[in-house]
């Protein structure tokens, strides 16, 4: 049975970009030590921007400093547009982080769509599960990639990655990569993970911060209906796995008992 989820919430922004530094660098040295690679997926909104803030401070020792030449990046959603398209994910987490890292600095390994599929989503989705399966199978042999860190952020309807409530694709047990045609939040077109492989990271780590969030945040944490939502499903799945990354604004009302600081 697994237990909560972490529900940390910080008074002021510094605090929570140096906690959320130590946490991903911690995810980090632990899959170093254990498989010497670190693949992490990524979301788009406002994660791209807080975690290249967090990443791109200086470190004080080996230990507390991030060993890009190691990291495989992929996205955990992607919109079907171009890559330097104002809607993308990849080109916010290069303008908000890659392109900023130091040139004295090794650069990760990013793994973006195919913009080959751009009219395909299937396809690209399918590519795009070809592409994690290079990654993870062939030194895994899994049957669900296990991310060593997954960044996420949630929609104000309690989405996450592109995965939207009430949404079919959420009883999805087999696929990786899944196709979307129609999604809620524009553009229509993207692909995600599928929940299994979301809620299956080894750490999973949700940037929500602001009085916007507050509303969701509550139903997420305090209501048996907001545990059936995206946000809540991966909660419920990983449990302990997860850690909120949050502020005051957002956490106002919260009767979360666990709430705390790391
Ligand atoms: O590409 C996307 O649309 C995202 O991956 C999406 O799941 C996002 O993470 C949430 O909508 C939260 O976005 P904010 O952090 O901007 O609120």
């Amino acid at each position: 049975m697994p237990t909560a989820p972490n529900l940390y919430s910080f008074d002021n922004p510094t605090d929570l970009v140096k906690n959320l530094r130590a946490f991903i660098i911690d995810a980090q040295n632990s899959s170093l030590e254990r498989h010497d690679v670190f693949r992490v997926a990524v979301s788009g909104g406002s994660l791209p921007k807080t975690m290249g803030e967090a990443l791109l401070m200086k470190g004080t020792s080996k230990e507390d400093t991030p060993q890009f030449a190691k990291w495989e990046i992929f996205y955990a959603d992607e919109r079907a547009v171009p890559l330097d398209h104002e809607d993308s994910n990849h080109r916010l987490v290069k303008e908000e982080f890659l392109d900023k890292i130091p040139e004295d600095m090794d650069k990760p390994t990013v793994f973006p769509i195919d913009t080959k599929y751009l009219d395909d989503v299937q396809e690209m989705a399918d590519q795009y599960e070809k592409t994690l399966v290079k990654s993870f199978a062939a030194r895994d042999s899994v049957r669900i990639p296990m991310f060593d860190l997954i960044l996420l952020g949630c929609g104000p309807d309690g989405h996450t990655c592109s995965l939207f409530p009430g949404s079919p694709l959420l009883r999805e047990t087999e696929a990786w990569v899944l196709p979307i045609f129609d999604s809620p939040k524009p553009p229509p077109k993207r692909i995600t993970l599928s929940l299994p492989v979301a809620s299956h990271g080894i750490k999973i780590g949700y940037l929500a911060t602001g009085a916007g969030k507050k509303e969701i945040l509550q139903k997420i944490f305090d209501t048996e209906e907001g545990r059936g939502l995206p946000c809540g499903l991966v909660n419920e799945f990983a449990g302990e796995r997860v850690s909120w990354f949050t502020d005051s604004a957002a956490t106002e009302g919260v009767s979360f008992p666990s709430r705390s600081t790391l």
